[in-house]
């Protein structure tokens, strides 16, 4: 980590606001006090005594109707975490941002994913520079190449058109086109195949490459250093299998595309830079499938899908930038996550999507959550005292239900979550199977009524349960959940949805004061890995090895009879 002095952000100005501590100011011990307030205030009553809170706490943005009645909140406590959200100058930091100030002050970088999805006409700088110009430039070239496999134009090197298209990279270079190839699969050329390559384990790259033909493989290597080791290691390889295979170097041209912001390593890396697509230091990894990050996407569903997905994401933008915090999405979003993990010990946030084509999402948001405000120092380096990120986890709903909704239910954890789902079924689903949808959105809206409500014992005792069975069948209630529900999941949702859950994930890194924009706790692993390798292969002595980590390599090398 650097040792020079972090830049100042330029945006929020009032350094004596900025340096009181959030657990010491007034709002966070409102907050503190209204929770005492509140002890054991069921959700029943609060539906009980206030016959309008359904409709009242809702919000339609766009394409998304936002249900978020069934949290445990009261009008009082959406006004302290306004409150809050006021007094710790969220919005002067998303105005920062917008504007392009550097607010990832530990690498003194503008953080302008929004720039990515503004209209041609918008004029967004960065470090003095309008750089929608260049935003667009890019998508227009993607475009370009998208199109030209997509009508079989682009031919390999035997003259052959793709057939398959294997994405190559890993965290925000692999998530986020993985997740939305399937989320948009519907919306995709079906002749086309995609395969999305991370793992460093040569296994992933053997099961996307074993019934592969060479002559029709396009790898798109997409790396925003181009230097991260599995994508590299498995662009490699994936290099070898395609000159092995087509008998030359020559045929590497018409077989590899690279997305990165390092033209210099594509080059030495053998990629023809006229298949290369660009992006910049100003897009975080985890905030970059809307950039050329996502090619492989834009092959699958076609560049008219592709910007309809940017323009939803556009709508949350604008709005995430205009509306009064109260009506805010992401804004409401952040703060409820604020409340139960700074208040109702919240360990964790589930994300719960009744779709089989969002079984990505959350994953994917792992990252962008996780990555993003995964931290325990304050933007100017000081010891935060106050719980920062949850653990963000989540599987279709429905597949949930079968697992671990028992813990959501009736177990001793606190776990708040979002249900996800859209009123059409998908829109290739042949007839037969429609139906099935129906049911699939019934359990969406039984399982927010089930965390909800529960089912009191007394409830239970008069449906004849006997008095040894009540308490296991008794359910206490009061689990809270936020429920998304769309017209369809169509690029355009996709692009809201994304957005809304970026947004929120800015909200709450601007209340705990935290960078959410870089990642310094990824590169101690890697560090240490590239120094134990050496131990695995060669059996060199490595210093600094601790006396546990010194067996398990020595029991490595044995098993591997080295
Ligand atoms: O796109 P790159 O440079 O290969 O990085 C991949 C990922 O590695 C990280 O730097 C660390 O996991 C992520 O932030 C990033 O998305």
């Amino acid at each position: 980590m650097s040792a020079t002095p972090l830049p100042r952000t330029e945006g929020t100005g009032d350094q004596a606001e900025e340096a009181l501590s959030l657990d010491r100011r007034d709002e966070w011990a409102a907050l503190g006090a209204h929770r005492e307030r509140l002890g054991g205030t069921r959700l029943r009553d609060l539906f009980d005594a206030d016959p309008a809170r359904a409709d009242r706490l809702t919000l339609d943005v766009g394409g998304l109707h936002a249900d978020y009645s069934k949290n445990l909140v009261t009008d009082e406590t959406l006004r302290l975490l306004a409150e809050l959200a006021g007094a710790t100058r969220v919005a002067a930091l998303r105005d920062a941002m917008l504007r392009g100030d550097h607010i990832n002050v530990t690498e003194d970088r503008a953080v302008l994913h929004t720039a990515l999805r503004a209209p041609r006409s918008a004029v967004i700088e960065a470090d003095g520079r309008d750089v929608v110009p260049e935003v667009h430039a890019v998508l227009d070239r993607m475009a370009e190449f998208a199109d030209r496999v997509r009508s079989r134009r682009w031919l390999g090197h035997t003259g052959l058109p793709v057939r398959r298209v294997v994405n190559i990279g890993i965290g925000g270079s692999d998530l986020g086109p993985a997740m939305a190839y399937e989320a948009l699969r519907p919306y995709s050329d079906r002749d086309l195949e995609f395969r999305f390559v991370s793992n460093v384990d040569g296994a992933d790259l053997h099961e996307s490459l074993r019934d592969a033909d060479p002559a029709t493989t396009l790898f798109v290597v997409s790396s925003k250093t181009f230097t991260t080791v599995e994508t590299i290691t498995n662009a490699t390889a994936a290099r070898r299998w395609l000159v092995e295979g087509l008998g030359t170097e020559e045929a590497v041209s018409r077989h590899f595309a690279a997305v990165s912001t390092n033209t210099e390593a594509v080059e030495r890396f053998g990629i023809d830079t006229d298949h290369m697509f660009g992006f910049w230091d100003w897009v975080g990894g985890r905030y970059s499938y809307d950039s050329a990050i996502g090619l492989s996407l834009m092959v699958a569903i076609g560049p008219e899908r592709f910007r309809e997905m940017l323009a939803g994401f556009h709508l949350m933008d604008t709005h995430f930038a205009t509306a009064p915090v109260e009506r805010n999405l992401p804004f409401l979003l952040g703060l409820l996550g604020i409340w139960y993990g700074g208040f109702w010990d919240a360990q964790s946030h589930a994300v719960l999507p009744y779709s089989h084509h969002m079984s990505r999402f959350s994953a994917y948001l792992q990252q962008l959550d996780m990555e993003s405000n995964g931290k325990s120092v304050q933007r100017d380096g000081r010891p935060v005292g106050w719980a920062t990120g949850p653990v963000v986890w989540g599987t279709p709903g429905t597949n949930g239900q079968h697992a671990y909704f028992q813990l959501l239910h009736q177990g001793t954890r606190f776990v708040p979550a979002d249900l996800l789902g859209f009123a059409e079924p998908a829109p290739d689903l042949p007839e037969a199977l429609v139906p099935q949808h129906d049911l699939l959105m019934a359990n969406m809206f039984a399982q927010g009524q089930a965390l909800a409500f529960g089912r009191t014992a007394a409830e239970v005792a008069g449906e004849g349960v006997p008095a040894g069975l009540v308490p296991h069948r008794t359910f206490p209630g009061d689990r809270p959940t936020t429920t998304i529900l769309a017209e369809r999941l169509s690029p355009s949702v996709l692009g809201q949805l994304v957005a809304l859950y970026e947004h929120k994930v800015f909200v709450q890194g601007a209340v705990w004061n935290i960078n959410s924009f870089d990642q310094w706790g990824v590169q101690l692993g890697k560090v240490l890995a590239e120094r134990v390798e050496p131990a695995l292969t060669s059996g060199k002595e490595v210093e600094g090895l601790d006396a546990s980590t010194a067996g398990l390599v020595a029991r490595y090398r044995t098993l591997r009879g080295r």
